[in-house]
C-alpha cells in the first residue's frame, strides 16, 4: 500500500501523522510512504531523515493526496484537503464530526473511507487513540489555566498555589475521565485546590482512591455546578460523551456569578465545547473574555507541544496504520471491532451513530455497509 503524510495545515499545528519510526516499520512491512516536503520540521523530523527511514518526499499535498492509498494526518482535513480526498481513499485521523457539519458534507461528498481516531474503543471502554492527545491536553489545561490568571492576560492575579499565608486558587475539572486526571495531577502538583465534578460515581471512587483526600469528588447536577462553578478561581472543561457534541453544562448565567478575571479552559471545544460561551480559539490568539471571565479554548491544544506529542500518539495509532496497511482497510475492519468504531464516513454513508444523530443523518452500521460494499 502506498500511505501518505502531508504537512498539517491547521493554525499552528506542528504535529505530523507519522513519526519516522512509523515510516521505518511500514516499510518493513512492505509498504511506500510517500511524506510531503517539511512535514515533520516543527518536531525535528527533517526529509533526510525521513528518507533514511525509507519514505519518498513529495514537492507538496496535492502529490500526496493523488499517489495515496491512505492518507494518515493528525487533525480533521481542512477544507482544501477534503476537496483532494478521492473515492475509495482511506483517511485515518482526528476528524470530531459531531459538531462540524461541513467537514462532514466534504467528506461524504468525497467518497472517501473516513476512519476518526477519537471514536476507535478498547475492550475496558477506554478511547485509545484519543487518550495520549487527553494525556497532552489534560496536563497542558492546568498550565494554559495558571497562565490565563495572571493578570497581564486579563486573569484575576492569582497565583494557582498561593504562597504561605495566602489561598490557593480553587480548581474545578469537570468530567473525571484522562483529560480530567492529568489536570488534577498538575493542579494539585501545583498545590491549587481541586474539586472534580462527574456523573459517573465508578470514576469518582476510582479518583478518590488514586489521589485520596487531598480531591474533593463531587457527582455532577446542576445545583452541584452552579455552586462549584460560581466558586472557581479556574474550571477546567474536559467531559466526553463519545463522538457526540458535548453537554453545554456551564451557563452564562454561572460565569456572570464567577469573579471576574476567573479562567475557563474548554478543552473539551473540539467536541463542541461544555461552556454556553465557549468558540474554539488557536495557539495565536488562545483566549477571549466573555462575562468577565477568559475563556482559553484552543481545539488542537497538543499541537502546542507537537513533539511530545507526536511521539505519543504514533505510539498509539502504529499497530493500527499497520493493520489497515497490511489487510487493507475492509478486511482490518472486519477483524477488529474497535477499528470498526472508528468508522465515520463510508463513501457517503455516516457510519457512526452518535455523529448520525448530532448533525440529522440516517446511520448506517459499519458491518452493514462493509458488507455491502
Ligand atoms: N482541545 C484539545 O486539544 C483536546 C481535546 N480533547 C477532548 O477532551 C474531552 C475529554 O476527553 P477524555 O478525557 O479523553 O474523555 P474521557 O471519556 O476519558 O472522560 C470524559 C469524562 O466525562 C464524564 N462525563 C460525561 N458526561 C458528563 C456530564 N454530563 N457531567 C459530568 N461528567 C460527564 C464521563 O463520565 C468521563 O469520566 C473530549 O472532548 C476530547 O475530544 C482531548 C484532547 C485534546
Ligand atoms: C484530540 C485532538 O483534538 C487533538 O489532539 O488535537
Ligand atoms: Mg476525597
Amino acid at each position: 500500500m502506498l500511505v501518505g503524510v502531508p504537512k498539517e495545515i491547521k493554525n499552528m499545528e506542528f504535529r505530523v501523522g507519522l513519526t519516522t519510526g512509523s515510516v521505518a516499520e511500514l516499510v518493513h512491512h512492505g509498504h511506500r510512504v510517500l511524506v510531503e516536503t517539511g512535514a515533520g520540521d516543527g518536531v525535528g523530523l527533517s526529509d533526510d531523515m525521513y528518507r533514511e527511514a525509507g519514505a519518498e518526499i513529495a514537492g507538496n499535498a496535492a502529490d500526496v493526496f493523488a499517489a495515496a492509498d491512505m492518507i494518515v494526518k493528525v487533525k480533521e482535513p481542512q477544507p482544501e484537503e477534503c476537496r483532494m480526498l478521492r473515492e475509495g481513499q482511506v483517511l485515518f485521523t482526528y476528524l470530531h464530526l459531531a459538531p462540524d457539519p461541513e467537514q462532514t458534507r466534504l467528506l461524504r461528498d468525497s467518497g472517501c473511507i473516513a476512519i476518526a481516531y477519537e471514536t476507535v474503543t478498547a475492550n475496558d471502554g477506554t478511547l485509545p487513540l484519543l487518550s495520549p492527545m487527553s494525556e497532552v491536553a489534560g496536563r497542558m489545561s492546568i498550565q494554559a489555566g495558571a497562565h490565563a490568571l495572571e493578570k497581564h492576560m486579563g486573569g484575576s492575579g492569582m497565583l494557582l498555589g498561593g504562597v504561605p499565608g495566602v489561598e490557593a486558587a480553587r480548581v474545578v475539572v469537570i468530567g473525571g475521565g484522562v483529560v480530567g486526571t492529568n489536570a488534577i495531577r498538575m493542579a494539585m502538583g501545583m498545590e491549587a485546590h481541586v474539586t472534580v465534578l462527574d456523573r459517573s460515581l465508578k470514576r469518582l471512587k476510582e479518583l478518590d482512591f488514586q489521589f485520596g483526600c487531598m480531591l474533593n469528588t463531587i457527582y455532577s447536577t446542576r445545583e452541584a455546578l452552579w455552586k462549584h462553578v460560581t466558586g472557581a478561581d479556574l474550571v477546567i472543561g474536559a467531559v466526553l460523551v463519545p463522538g457526540a457534541a458535548a453537554p453545554k453544562l456551564v451557563t452564562r448565567e454561572m460565569l456572570r456569578a464567577m469573579r471576574p478575571g476567573s479562567v475557563v479552559v474548554d478543552v473539551a471545544i473540539d467536541q463542541g465545547g461544555c461552556f454556553e460561551t465557549s468558540r474554539p480559539t488557536t495557539h495565536e490568539n488562545p483566549t477571549y473574555v466573555e462575562e468577565g471571565v477568559v475563556h482559553y479554548c484552543v481545539a488542537n491544544m497538543p499541537g502546542g507541544v507537537a513533539r511530545t506529542s507526536t511521539m505519543a500518539l504514533n505510539n498509539a495509532t502504529l499497530p493500527f496504520t499497520l493493520a489497515l496497511a497490511d489487510k487493507g482497510y475492509r478486511q482490518a475492519l472486519l477483524d477488529d471491532r474497535h477499528l470498526m468504531n472508528g468508522l465515520n464516513i463510508f463513501e457517503s454513508a455516516v457510519t457512526c451513530e452518535a455523529v448520525a444523530e448530532a448533525l440529522g443523518y440516517e446511520y448506517h452500521p459499519p458491518e452493514q455497509v462493509l458488507a455491502n460494499g
